[in-house]
């Protein structure tokens, strides 16, 4: 088969359906076409300085530069830029994708411009069914003027315009409204002409039709404005923080990264909030709101501030909504990390009651982060309190008092041992918390001298004197007596010597014995055949100790009743005491014993007494 010879075409671009691309899903919202107008004017008014250092003398005056005027139906953006003579209005206007800002011979100029991906004009379509540009070049003093009139079903016409009607190099862009569209209303591009405009470097105005000029821009940011007081700087930053992310901060940080040319500020958050709710900060580029709810320029650690920062050297997605996730990024978020870290350090080593102050607020998210953060822990972990048997203090004070630093892996465990364990000298940490656990586990990594271990009851039976031989024998038959009465509740009853004196009785189990209870326990309620399932599962773990204190001078007494029904009873109270005291559930058997002791005892109190008729 013979080839024919080819024949040569260029794509063709259905305008409406690239539009409707654009609007429905590279632009959050129409309102982004303010945004492209807007950074169109300030890019062309760079470059036309570029091509004229002199310009730049005629925009230090307060007039306005850019010029916006809208009766709600047509908006004219005007600007003094380079403009563009009808050769560029070819190669740039009508072209998807062209664009003068990617030049690789003015690589270095690129860096000024907000733009660089050629369709940014096409957005203003999502709201206006034509668009007219009139401009005069300054690149070409004997260029003519020249007007581009595009229609959103893709067609456009050029015309040169007489040279008094465009006397001034520079760009008219004009939008005619779609039908029923309310974009344009004036009010409406106020508001958004502020949102992303009011950094920028040059004087804009938006003039509603018939009134008054309104100021858009207001610069430099409040960061890096001149104040006569460093206090006068924080009301100035705190009311921004109020009115633009509706929160008074506890603190502001500032935030200074050459590298990467970002400045700015980072608002921390006066309430908790969660390590994994999304952040949302305000990140203008070049001077342009690009989003509000950036989520990755600081690492996610610090969760607890709110940043509204400038930068020059990051780049946008095409969307313009969100920064691009790249390597320098990257290192810009290591870097504001850094800076936010040493606020921390600063803090703790200057103003501790303002660390106090942000700990009060944010300690559990700061722990939530610190598990995965070696490094976050290590900053914080002098900072952070947690409950032990030497009161609410930070692990590495509490280990240099405490070695091995025990761990009780639940608040009842806890509760149960603090304060023997407290009168025996043994360091116990109240591992029950949300992350408490984890977070004292980690200790021997960050300091191999510190040992960590797991509380066994064993640890504290075994820290309990036992008595001498001599009061241990007058105590059998008591014993006896209390254990017989103990059985049917599964505790075993023995006597020891330990401080404080003020506790008559503890009871001891661990999880094992715990969980043969409570099977014990549903054996008891169950009907025969789940009954026989769970006796068949029946273990033979160590049964809970109820400690008798011999310091106390009760038990003291008790453990010399001779009548062993009073004796019984007596003990079954210090159980129930004990029992009650560990803040453990109580079973049905426990309430039953529990009401039994406590009647017993009340009619022992009141047998003699007589009812009066
Ligand atoms: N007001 C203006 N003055 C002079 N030239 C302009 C103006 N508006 C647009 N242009 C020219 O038209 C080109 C295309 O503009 P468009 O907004 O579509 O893309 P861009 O600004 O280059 O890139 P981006 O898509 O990132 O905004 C620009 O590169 C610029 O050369």
């Amino acid at each position: 088969m013979s080839e024919t010879t080819p024949t040569s075409h260029t794509f063709q671009v259905d305008l409406r359906g690239l539009v409707d691309l654009l609007s429905h899903h590279l632009y959050s919202s129409p309102k982004v076409y303010v945004r492209e107008l807007l950074q169109n004017a300030v890019d062309a008014i760079t470059a036309r300085r570029q091509l004229d250092p002199e310009f730049d003398a005629a925009f230090d005056t307060d007039s306005a530069a850019v010029r916006i005027t809208t009766d709600g139906r047509r908006l004219r953006i005007t600007d003094p830029g380079v403009g563009l003579t009808i050769a560029e209005v070819h190669k740039l206007l009508a072209t998807i994708g062209g664009s003068s800002k990617r030049d690789e011979e003015i690589e270095g100029a690129r860096r000024d411009f907000l733009g660089q991906f050629g369709i940014g004009l096409l957005a203003c379509f999502t709201v206006a069914s034509v668009i007219t540009v009139t401009s005069r070049s300054a690149r070409d003093a004997a260029a003519p003027a020249v007007r581009w009139a595009a229609k959103d079903d893709g067609s456009y016409t050029v015309t040169e315009v007489p040279h008094a009607e465009h006397p001034e190099p520079g760009t008219t862009v004009e939008l005619v409204a779609r039908p029923g569209e309310d974009w344009l209303e004036p009010d409406r591009v106020v508001r958004l002409a502020r949102e992303y405009g009011s950094l920028l470097p040059v004087a804009i105005t938006v003039e509603p039709e018939g009134g008054a000029p309104v100021r858009i821009t207001d610069t430099p940011p409040l960061w890096e404005r001149e104040y006569p007081n460093p206090t006068a700087r924080r009301l100035a930053l705190n009311r921004y923080c109020e009115e633009v992310l509706g929160f008074a901060p506890l603190d502001v940080i500032d935030l200074d990264v050459p590298l990467s040319g970002l400045t700015g500020v980072a608002f921390v958050l006066p309430h908790a909030t969660s390590p994994s709710a999304r952040p949302a900060h305000r990140v203008h580029l070049k001077r342009m709101l690009l989003t509000d709810t950036a989520d990755n320029l600081v690492p996610e650690w610090a969760f607890f501030v709110r940043c509204v920062v400038d930068t020059d050297s990051l780049r946008p997605t095409a969307s313009r909504e969100s920064l691009y996730d790249d390597e320098a990024l990257a290192v810009a978020r290591d870097a504001v990390g850094a800076q936010i870290r040493e606020w921390i350090s600063r803090l703790a080593a200057e103003d501790p009651a303002r660390l106090e102050a942000f700990l009060a607020v944010h300690e559990l998210g700061v722990k939530a982060l610190a598990r995965h953060d070696e490094e976050l822990l290590a900053a914080m972990l002098p900072w952070l309190r947690f409950e032990t048997t030497a009161g609410r203090t930070s692990l590495p004070e509490f280990a240099r008092a405490y070695q091995p630093v025990y761990l009780a892996g639940t608040v009842d465990e806890y509760r149960q041992v603090a304060q023997i364990a407290a009168a025996q000298g043994i360091g116990v940490v109240n591992g029950g918390y949300t992350y408490d656990a984890e977070l004292v586990q980690a200790l021997p990594r960050l300091d191999p001298q510190v040992k960590v271990e797991q509380l066994q009851p064993g640890v504290i039976s075994a820290s309990l004197d036992p008595l001498d031989t001599r009061a241990e024998l007058a105590l059998q038959s008591f014993l006896a007596a209390a254990r017989a009465r103990l059985d049917a509740v599964d505790v075993d009853v023995v006597v020891r010597e330990f401080n404080p004196v003020s506790v008559p009785a503890l009871l001891l189990d661990d999880r094992e014995a715990r969980r043969e209870r409570q099977r014990a326990e549903a054996e008891a309620q169950a009907d025969d055949l789940w009954g026989g399932i769970l006796a068949s599962i029946k273990q033979h773990a160590p049964r809970a100790q109820l400690v008798l204190n011999h310091r106390n001078p009760t038990v003291r007494r008790i453990g010399a009743i001779a009548d062993p029904e009073l004796a019984g009873t007596a003990v079954e109270s210090l159980y129930g005491q004990a029992l009650l005291m560990s803040h453990r559930p109580l079973r049905s058997a426990d309430t039953a014993l529990l009401n039994r002791s406590f009647m017993n005892l009340l009619e022992r109190v009141t047998k003699d007494e007589r009812p009066q008729d």
